[in-house]
């Protein structure tokens, strides 16, 4: 796998819109601040849904917002060069978006107080959710088959690197209180409680009318329908137009995609690489 994509620190990352010199740079010298809030995952996660939640949290639930401004301005990946540059301007306290292993992230956030918050998935349908996903993206190596991306997937041989690393490394610091871990499963099993705890974990406070509003405009269909946040406006350029960011917004949807062996070998390497975490950590188990 080369061309479309390059490799940083044996980490692969797309050509497009991603150099060494910037990712370099934003691990020596991009300066987090103390109020800054920081959003990561592993690609597929729910990382959009996480973005949308919080930017109506600060805005009080008015959708005024997350409707006019493109996802990717509200709160920009400090690892593209597009991102980077935005982020460098703004001013006050920042929303951050990331997908980068821990060992890649700016060096200042671990003195610094900014809150972190870390979303995971089920790997399985990470999985499943990222091979429909890199097959509509024009700036990745498409994967032929799923069964060709299993292999990229297990190995870690994609974009942002293996699964597994990326959440052994990041959970590395669940102990730190500025750090929440939250999972897409417990959004989509209790988005009410969830959203609460976010508010809680920020130092929100919203009224109940407010937090209505919150869950009613971060819904799977609002955003669905919202040209800011659906990936809709990048079309044509970066994806082909079959493309849907928001595919079913399910858990558990590897079921309908993995054979039996894959979900053995997929078992036992959870199994190998994540075994000595608390289990708790893993919800869909
Ligand atoms: N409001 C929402 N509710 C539930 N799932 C959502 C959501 N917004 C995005 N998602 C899901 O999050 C995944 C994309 O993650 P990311 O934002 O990290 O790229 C997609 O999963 P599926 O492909 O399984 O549907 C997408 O449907
Ligand atoms: C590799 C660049 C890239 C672009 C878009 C992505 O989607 S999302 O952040 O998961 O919504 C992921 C990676």
């Amino acid at each position: 796998m080369t061309g479309k994509f390059i490799s940083f620190e044996g980490i692969l990352f797309p050509r497009l819109n991603y150099s060494p010199e910037v990712l370099r740079e934003v691990h020596e010298s991009f300066l987090i601040k103390h109020e800054d809030v920081l959003l990561l995952t592993f690609p597929k996660s729910g990382t959009n849904w996480l973005i949308e939640t919080v930017c109506l949290i600060y805005s009080k639930g008015d959708p005024k917002w997350v409707q006019s401004e493109p996802i990717w301005d509200r709160s920009p990946w400090v690892e593209n060069k597009y991102g980077y540059e935005l982020l460098k301007e703004k001013e006050g306290p920042r929303l951050i978006s990331s997908h980068l292993p821990i060992q890649l992230f700016p060096k200042s956030f671990f003195k610094s107080k900014a809150k972190m918050i870390y979303l995971i998935r089920n790997p399985r349908d990470v999985f499943v959710s990222g091979y429909f996903f890199w097959r509509s993206a024009k700036f990745v190596e498409k994967p032929e088959s799923m069964e060709e991306y299993f292999e990229w997937f297990i190995h870690g041989n994609m974009p942002f690197g293996s699964w597994f690393d990326h959440t052994r490394g990041w959970m590395s610091i669940r102990d730190k209180e500025n750090f929440l871990i939250l999972s897409y499963e417990e959004m989509k099993w209790d988005t009410r409680n969830t959203v609460e705890k976010i508010c809680q974990f920020l130092g929100k406070e919203l009224e109940p009318e407010e937090l209505n509003s919150v869950l009613k405009n971060s819904s799977f269909q609002a955003m669905k329908e919202n040209n800011m946040s659906n990936f809709s406006l990048a079309k044509g350029l970066h994806f082909e137009e079959n493309a849907h960011l928001l595919r079913k917004g399910v858990t558990g949807d590897w079921k309908n995609h993995f054979t039996v062996a894959q979900a053995e070998i997929f078992d036992k390497l959870f199994q190998e690489k994540m075994a000595d975490l608390p289990q708790e950590l893993f919800p869909w188990e």
